[in-house]
């Protein structure tokens, strides 16, 4: 697989950092540059975007007609050669670049004020194998430099040196002025183009003509029929008309006109524009405001910056990147949120196939993938349960928090799926990951009392539009029905696998790919529901929107704030859903079982508590509290015996995850 198409798959941080900044040093350097970020409007939006990441696949719908349209989407830039067999790239590269590039990287790095540590002086070694026959650098890291070789954008501790926070904090302070600034030029340029529009389509003057008087015809969405393709530049120009009608509904909508029936206009022509279904549209739309639902359904069609994690099982941030910079990787940490996130920019390698990839040195992940891991912060020598694990990003970003302590269950149902995720596994280094291949519905009956459990649920992926466009169409209100109920019986099963007498632990975390409230909000307000031995906690993240605590007409428990929402268009990553838990109880075994099978008419009706329970024999754990742990041998006495195997079998019942009380009859049994 071809590093283009790697890059056109995967995500961004949250900031999106300088890739403008990239751009201006090209320029600089007189080298190709990609399609300008910062120019105005959506459709160069778009095209810079598409430059940077190339996406794979079939172009977005809209794409042709804009082009047909007169505007051209920017050249492809050549990709930067490099050589990394024996040019420390640390070096300048760029032509040019040393005699002003400092003006031009105050903004954004302040490299003289950063105290970036130079204590690698040594060139990189040669490469041996001219995996990427490059013949020079392209890092922007290297270009910055002025007096040479040796200064290094990472610092030598990772963990300790501020150097490194430092100069992400320049970054992300250049970036944020910079976009404050774009999105100024932008909201600018889309003014003038709105009301370059309006007077083209608008001849009554300041009520934008929207709605069409024929109510049997709609001309510019196309009459199937007759299979006219719609005119995509028109349906544009009116989608935006028709939204800034709905900003200013008492001053701009034509008389006798609804909201209701601009907003029909609306979700047709967002269908017919995006090739959404109708279904599928109006349950997005109706997350937003129609202005934000606009930016949301655009981001969609542009891919998000590649992202990869290091395995810090294997190495350490700053020789990974010193290690993709030297073959001709131009990249940058993610951001100030993430230290093992690296944003690539440019690569003339194939991502998933350089000696660092096989050598387990870093996962292409999604940089919103990250964000469960982060929440479910998992502990040195914990017991951790990742219910649905397959391919493994997760798990084995898990492992690596662990410093491969403890153990992690990595549980996935579907065999061909937990193939990749072994093969992950074992590429990364994580030593203490045992595979199981039930369905996670029945935990905790093979397996309970977790320290932390990790669900990350299966999901109609509509935060992952980008990646995968048949999402647009392929959902239906079935799934809608199916995933959310699943994901219920999911999140109790994930609850009651935690130990929430754990000593250092005793959490939930419950993350999807999708925005829908139905697989998020709904879901997490269900096991609040069911469990009254959870509550939401924190997620720890610094960053995302809150989980919405009425949506539509529902209310849900105030506490759902504390849950994260993610976004393509405000944060550049996937669309993610993160919520917390703590498990500060036991479940009353018999009511919420009862209560579980009527209300989500689960299978799995056994579902009760089954945190294991601190053994009867020990010194506390004897639920009278009376009995004494006795180290001598006195005899034996058959009655006590069997007092001992009971409790005994209980015991062993309760690790097991189950309850002895749901089986008694069984339990009277094996005692005769
Ligand atoms: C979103 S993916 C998990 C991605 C994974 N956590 C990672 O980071 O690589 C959802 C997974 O849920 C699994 N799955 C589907 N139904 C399941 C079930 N009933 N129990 C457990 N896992 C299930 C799917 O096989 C799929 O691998």
């Amino acid at each position: 697989m071809g590093a283009g198409r790697r890059m056109a798959r995967k995500q961004g941080p949250p900031e999106a950092l300088s890739e403008e900044h990239f751009a201006r040093l090209k320029r600089k350097a007189g080298l190709p540059v990609d399609a300008p970020v910062e120019a105005s409007g959506n459709k160069r939006r778009r095209t810079g975007k598409n430059a940077d990441a190339k996406p794979a696949g079939k172009k977005p719908a809209a794409t042709a007609a804009k082009q047909m349209n007169g505007k051209k989407p920017a050249k492809e830039a050549k990709p930067v050669k490099t050589n990394g067999r024996s040019k420390p790239v640390v070096k300048t590269i760029m032509p040019g670049l040393e005699d002003d590039s400092d003006e031009e990287l105050g903004d954004e790095f302040d490299l003289e004020n950063a105290d970036l540590s130079d204590d690698d002086e040594e060139a990189p070694a040669a490469l041996g194998d001219d995996f990427l026959g490059s013949d020079s650098g392209s890092s922007v890291f290297d270009s910055d430099e002025e007096g040479g070789k040796g200064k290094h954008v990472f610092s030598e501790d990772e963990d300790e040196s501020d150097a490194e926070e430092k100069l992400t904090a320049a970054n992300i302070a250049g970036l944020s002025r910079k976009l404050d600034l774009q999105r100024a030029e932008e909201e600018a340029a889309n003014a003038a183009e709105l009301a370059e529009s309006a007077m083209k389509t608008n001849i009554e003057g300041d009520r934008p003509h929207i709605l069409d008087d024929d109510e049997d015809e709609d001309d510019i969405a196309g009459k199937p029929n007759a299979m006219l393709a719609p005119d995509l530049q028109l349906l544009r120009t009116r989608i935006s008309e028709n939204i800034r009608v709905l900003d200013d509904f008492a001053n701009l909508s034509e008389e006798g006109r609804s909201r209701s029936e601009y907003t029909a206009q609306l979700l047709r022509d967002i269908c017919s524009y995006y090739g959404y279904s109708e279904y599928l549209a109006e349950k997005l739309y109706n997350l937003f405001t129609p202005r934000e639902a606009f930016a949301f359904f655009e981001a969609n069609e542009t891919a998000r910056p590649v992202v990869i994690r290091t395995n810090t099982l294997r190495t350490h941030r700053r020789d990974l990147a010193q290690a993709l910079i030297n073959r001709g990787v131009t990249l940058e940490p993610v951001g100030k949120w993430s230290k093992v996130g690296l944003q690539i920019f440019e690569s003339n390698v194939p991502l998933g196939a350089t000696p660092e990839y096989l050598a387990g040195h870093y996962i292409l992940q999604a940089a919103s993938s990250f964000l469960p891991c982060m929440a479910l912060d998992p502990q040195e020598n914990e017991r951790v349960l990742d219910m649905a694990a397959a391919p493994g990003g997760k798990t084995t970003y898990l492992a690596a928090l662990m410093k491969n302590t403890g153990i992690i269950i990595a549980n996935d149902p579907n065999k061909a799926r937990a193939k990749g995720l072994i093969g992950n596994i074992h590429r990364l280094g994580a030593r203490n990951v045992i595979v199981s291949n039930y369905d996670a519905r029945e935990f905790p009956k093979p397996m309970g009392g977790f320290d932390r459990v990790l669900l990350d649920a299966p999901c109609s992926g509509t935060g992952v539009i980008a990646k995968d466009p048949s999402v647009k169409t392929n959902k239906t209100e079935m799934d809608f029905m199916q995933l959310p109920h699943t994901q219920k019986q999911l999140l109790l099963a994930a609850i009651d696998s935690v130990n929430h007498s754990s000593k250092s632990g005793g959490y939930v975390v419950y993350s999807t790919c999708s925005v829908t409230v139905e697989e998020n909000e709904q879901v997490v307000q269900y096991a609040l529901s069911r469990r009254p031995n959870v509550r939401l906690v924190d997620t720890g993240i610094s960053f995302g929107r809150e989980g919405f605590t009425s949506f539509m007409g529902k209310k849900f428990d105030a506490s759902l704030r504390l849950t994260r929402r993610y976004y393509p268009h405000t944060y550049n990553v996937d669309g993610f859903y993160v919520a917390k838990f703590q498990k500060f109880g036991p479940t009353p075994p018999k009511t919420s079982a009862a209560r579980d099978r009527a209300a989500a008419a689960a299978d799995d009706a056994d579902i009760i508590d089954k945190t294991p329970i601190p053994d009867e024999d020990s010194e506390d754990g004897d639920a009278s509290g009376s009995r004494k742990k006795k180290d001598d041998f006195g005899g034996w006495d058959d009655e006590e015996d069997k007092e001992y195997m009971e409790k005994g079998r209980r015991n062993a019942m309760r690790r097991r995850g189950l309850d002895p009380r749901s089986n008694k009859k069984a339990a009277k049994k094996q005692s005769k």
